[in-house]
């Protein structure tokens, strides 16, 4: 039986800023990890057996002794410790592993977001993962202690955890990338300075895309304002497919279901055919006209118009804000949720009749929507990972007005980020209420 390499696989060279460099006294910042997991109980030897990585047979080995340690410190903790994967049974079944880059990986909500991953909630308990976690000099220790925490979370599924600070090095081979990553919005900032610093982190990682990821990596943007960082970030990266480019409007849309189930005394389930149309911001439309309950369309369950047109509108548009009231920080759980959601909407088929919203690229939309913009709309999927537009959904004069509104706020924003999408030089005649959900 082939004895394990238990050396790096291949160490990451970073160029560390030399400030950083003194700081940690590891050389390699990026990590290269291995996953233990620990046999069912029936097959559980002395010790715990485990694996490098799927298809690769491998042998118990002796401890690392202090010099082997030494030479191994590019891996994090338990992540050096090789594993017999021939002896779990239940690896035998599962598929092979798949890489997922994030971004703010050690932020808020990340920390829920991680955990979902690694657990196996969001791709299934057979499919094995690699997390590529992007930090900054910033967040590097924090970043440590949250690799520390998937660590001793045990999770059998998680094969592997590289963190690092150069998306170059992250986004390596990633067939996901969910990127949270974006400085808020201080006080006294300006809409276009937000636009302006977020959207050049979300160039460098279009770019960091274009050069190192899968061909056909599926990116979901968190950070806000997420609708023109999705579109910032797909005109930095041309040789992938604008398609697979998404800007989360999910949490809107579980949002809006959670506040017509309430309307209509009923649970939550009850509610679908749920679209936000573009932005995600308070100009977002929940859209009533086309979203049923039990099956019936809203509007005949809810017969109070101005209920829907006012207040339900507005919550749903404010609901970030609130809670930022609430809480004195936003939405983090209910966004990992909503991006877990997003997901598995792409990764699972579409129940038949009904559709799920995000943001999308607009070129070749069937509303008549402005093209070449990231816009909330609503998506069926085969489980593949690809999506359709829905094509039956009917407008009025109410729900069109609306979007036409969203839609004008998304262009303004996109003038203002010419200088980031190769458009030439930006001009920003933002809305003056243009605001994100969690702004008042
Ligand atoms: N689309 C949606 O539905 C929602 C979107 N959001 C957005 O998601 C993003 C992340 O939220 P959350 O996790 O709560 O935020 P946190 O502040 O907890 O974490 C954000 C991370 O962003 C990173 N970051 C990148 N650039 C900067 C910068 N210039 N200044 C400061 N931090 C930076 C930091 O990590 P590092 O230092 O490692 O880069 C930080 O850890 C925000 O933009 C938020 O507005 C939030 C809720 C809903
Ligand atoms: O405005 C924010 O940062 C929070 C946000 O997006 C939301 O709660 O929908």
């Amino acid at each position: 039986m082939a004895l394990a390499d238990i050396s790096p696989s291949h160490p990451r060279t970073q160029t560390l800023p030399s400030n950083l460099a003194s700081k940690f006294a590891t050389p390699l910042h990026f990590y290269k990890n291995r996953r233990c997991s620990v046999l069912p109980p029936l097959r559980r030897t002395p010790g715990i057996l485990c694996s490098i990585a799927p298809n690769q047979v491998q042998a118990p080995i002796a401890p690392a002794t202090p010099a082997d340690a030494e030479k191994r410190r590019e891996c994090f903790g338990v992540f050096c410790t090789t594993y017999d994967l021939k002896a779990d049974e239940k690896t035998k079944s599962w598929k092979s592993l798949i890489n997922i880059a994030v971004s703010g990986a050690a932020g808020m909500i990340s920390n829920h977001l991680l955990f979902k991953l690694a657990s196996g909630e969001v791709f299934g308990s057979e499919q094995p993962i690699a997390l590529k976690l992007l930090g900054s000099e910033r967040s590097f220790q924090a970043l440590e202690g949250v690799a520390m925490e998937l660590e001793d979370s045990l999770y059998p599924l998680l094969r592997e955890v590289n963190i690092g600070i150069d998306p170059y090095e992250v986004f390596q081979d990633a067939e996901w990338a969910l990127l949270i990553g974006a400085k808020p919005r201080g006080p006294g900032m300006e809409r276009a300075g937000l636009l302006d610093i977020n959207g050049q982190i979300f160039a460098e990682q279009g770019k960091a895309l274009n050069a190192v990821a899968s061909r056909n990596v599926k990116v979901m943007v968190v950070g806000n304002p997420c609708n023109t960082n999705a579109l910032i970030c797909l005109k930095n990266a041309p040789d992938l497919p604008a398609k697979n480019f998404h800007a989360l409007t999910r949490l809107d849309e579980n949002r809006a279901k959670c506040q017509l189930a309430l309307k209509a005394g009923v649970f939550y389930d009850k509610v679908s055919n749920m679209t936000i149309w573009g932005n995600h911001s308070t100009t977002q439309v929940p859209d009533f006209l086309n979203a049923k309950i039990n099956g019936i369309p809203v509007k005949e369950v809810i017969t109070d118009s101005k209920w829907l047109e006012e207040e339900f509108t507005e919550r749903v548009q404010k609901r970030g804000g609130v809670l930022i009231q609430k809480w004195g920080r936003s939405s983090a759980a209910s966004t990992a949720v909503s991006i877990v959601d997003a997901i598995r909407s792409l990764i699972t088929p579409t129940p038949p009749g009904d559709w799920f919203s995000s943001g999308v690229y607009t070129n070749g939309n069937p509303y008549g929507i402005a093209e070449d913009i990231v816009f909330s709309m609503p998506c069926r999927s085969e489980g593949n990972g690809d999506y359709e537009l829905v094509k039956e959904v009917t407008f009025d004069d109410y729900l069109w007005k609306r979007i036409k509104k969203t839609e004008a706020e998304l262009l303004a924003e996109k003038r203002c980020v010419a200088h980031l999408t190769g458009e030439g030089n930006a001009f920003c005649d933002l809305p003056e209420d243009t605001m994100l959900p969690g702004e008042q």
